[in-house]
């Protein structure tokens, strides 16, 4: 059997093509795009010309660490291309992300990008988004009050399920590196992504979540049998 790290390696190690001498690269979080930074850091000693933008502060670090060159987004404008994971790959390329905590800087740079290219293990593609709790960010005014506006929002969009507020290895609240803090929805099934979206937008105190749909341009899905690129039509 391969283990799951080196599937995530052979994702990231396939998206590598994707980047050419010159670019401008969003790079994503979590464990997947931390395998995708340290092959680039290789191809970057090697000569490789790039600037690239981290989604995160631990991405930054890793990307300072590495001796990845580095800007903002702001610095930067446009990006040519963002590589970064997710927690579901659905149909049309729509996505669940935001299991590290990293969904609003990573929807902003894959928002500023030409191309966002999707890299995970095989098993992260599903038939229907929802198994995997999605991450809904707000600033923590209210937050009670927020959550019971969500509750409503989620059974509009036709969902069931429970919103659980994230916690921290010591049990405290998660904040994220804006100064927020994240809910869980656990859905099981989300039958229409874009309407849940919207739904979910349009509570106010929300500050983002985790659905990410029509952003990606392509999933490189590392599996047993080998890497697997889809489209949005795939
Ligand atoms: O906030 C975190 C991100 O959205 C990650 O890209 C996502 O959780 C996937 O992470 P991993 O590659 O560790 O499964």
């Amino acid at each position: 059997m391969v283990h799951a790290e080196d599937l995530k390696r052979r994702a990231a190690a396939a998206a590598l093509e994707y980047v050419t001498d010159g670019m401008r690269v969003g790079l994503g979080t979590g464990s997947t795009a931390r395998h995708f930074v340290e092959l680039l850091a290789e191809k970057v000693y090697a000569g490789l010309k790039v600037i690239c933008v981290p989604t995160s502060e631990q991405t930054l670090a890793q990307a300072v660490e590495l001796g990845v060159p580095i800007a903002t987004l702001d610095e930067v404008g446009e990006l040519d291309l963002c590589v970064d994971g997710a927690d579901e790959v659905g149909p049309g390329l729509a996505l669940v992300k935001g299991g590290g905590g990293a969904l609003l800087r990573e929807k902003i740079v894959a928002r500023a990008a030409k191309e966002m290219v999707v890299i995970a293990d095989s098993t992260k593609k599903v038939g229907v988004l929802g198994r995997f709790p999605l991450p809904i960010e707000i600033v923590d005014f209210g937050a009670v009050s927020i959550a019971r506006s969500l509750e409503e929002a989620i059974r509009s969009a036709g969902c069931v399920g429970e919103l659980r507020p994230r916690r921290d290895r010591d049990g405290h609240p998660f904040i994220t590196d804006h100064g927020h803090v994240l809910l869980d929805a656990h859905l099981g099934r989300i039958p229409d992504p874009a309407a849940l979206a919207s739904a979910i937008s349009e509570v106010p105190g929300v500050v983002e979540h985790g659905l990410f749909i029509g952003l990606a341009s392509r999933a490189v899905l590392a599996g047993a049998e080998g890497i697997v690129v889809l489209d949005r039509q795939s």
